[in-house]
């Protein structure tokens, strides 16, 4: 388990290039036929993919003693979306079968998972986010359909895109965590610009569906003091309340945004004017 420590504000000014890569990249979430966890200390979340190709990934008790608990979600909740080809998710034996671009939510308490994918040429590749939870709320299944849909930005500042809201209060109930994708139009290559901070809620971005020689040049720091990020495929930045988190790329992409923190109201955020940034 990959653990990252809180940074200040004032610490995160001083940083280089590869200091903050160490402090807010996650450089690999996917690794065929296993699992992978970044363990941040802002609000306890947890990153990381589930990859099974030629046999079945499984997390049980196992994972709990990194931990300290019994099992990975006994005081936990998770929330996971797959960005790859149709998998069955296995959740203390019910199954589910989830799609391309479908979601998946576990409530606290679950305790034995199973991955597998349907067709090993196209694996399933289960993005997902963890937080410490209170109670247990039940587990279910999200399509496309079912997300709260917002289409927004326009063509004109390469900004058009379409917000797919699967994880949120609209549609189930969680105990902190909010989860959605947001995919560019073509031709659109900026991410929440006008950018944003809220200090209420920490955010996790993971950029997909972009080739290899391609990136995103990650906005990241105080509205005044911004840094960049160089982020390429299936990569995932942790932003911190205090931080800005918009992106431009060299070509079109999608992203994950996962969030946890005080309170789960999604436009409940602090403004910034392009103007403003320095
Ligand atoms: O707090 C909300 C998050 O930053 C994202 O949902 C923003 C986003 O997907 C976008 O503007 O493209
Ligand atoms: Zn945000």
């Amino acid at each position: 388990m990959d653990i990252r420590q809180s940074i200040h504000s004032d610490h995160a000014k001083q940083l280089d290039t590869d200091a903050l890569r160490q402090a807010f990249l996650i450089e690999k979430i996917f690794t065929a036929d296993h699992y992978t966890l970044t363990y941040s200390h802002i609000d306890r979340i947890i990153t990381g993919g589930v990859m099974p190709v030629n046999q079945p990934v499984t997390m049980g008790d196992e994972m709990g003693k990194q931990l300290g608990v019994a099992w990975f979600l006994e005081r936990r909740e998770l929330g996971m979306i797959n960005i790859g080809g149709p998998g069955l998710v296995e959740v203390d034996g019910k199954t589910w079968e989830i799609g391309h671009e479908e979601a998946l939510y576990i409530g606290k308490g679950a305790r034995d998972l199973l991955f597998r994918s349907l067709d090993a040429s196209r694996p399933a590749k289960f993005y997902f986010n963890s937080a410490p939870a209170h109670t247990t709320f039940p587990d279910r299944k999200i399509t496309l359909q079912e997300a709260v849909n917002a289409t927004l930005g326009d063509a004109a500042s390469a900004n058009r895109r379409t917000i797919h809201k699967f994880i949120v209060p609209d549609v189930l109930p969680t105990c902190q965590l909010t989860m959605g994708l947001t995919r560019l139009h073509e031709g659109s290559l900026w991410n929440t610009m006008p950018c944003h901070t809220h200090e209420r809620r920490m955010e996790v971005y993971f950029y997909f569906d972009m080739s290899e020689d391609h990136a995103v040049f990650h906005m990241m720091g105080e509205p005044q003091q911004t840094r960049h990020l160089l982020v390429h495929n299936e990569q995932a930045v942790i932003s911190p309340s205090w931080s800005i988190h918009a992106g431009v790329g060299t070509q079109r992409y999608a992203f994950i945004w996962g969030m946890v923190g005080e309170n789960q109201v999604f436009d409940d955020m602090d403004a910034v004017r392009i103007s403003e940034l320095r």
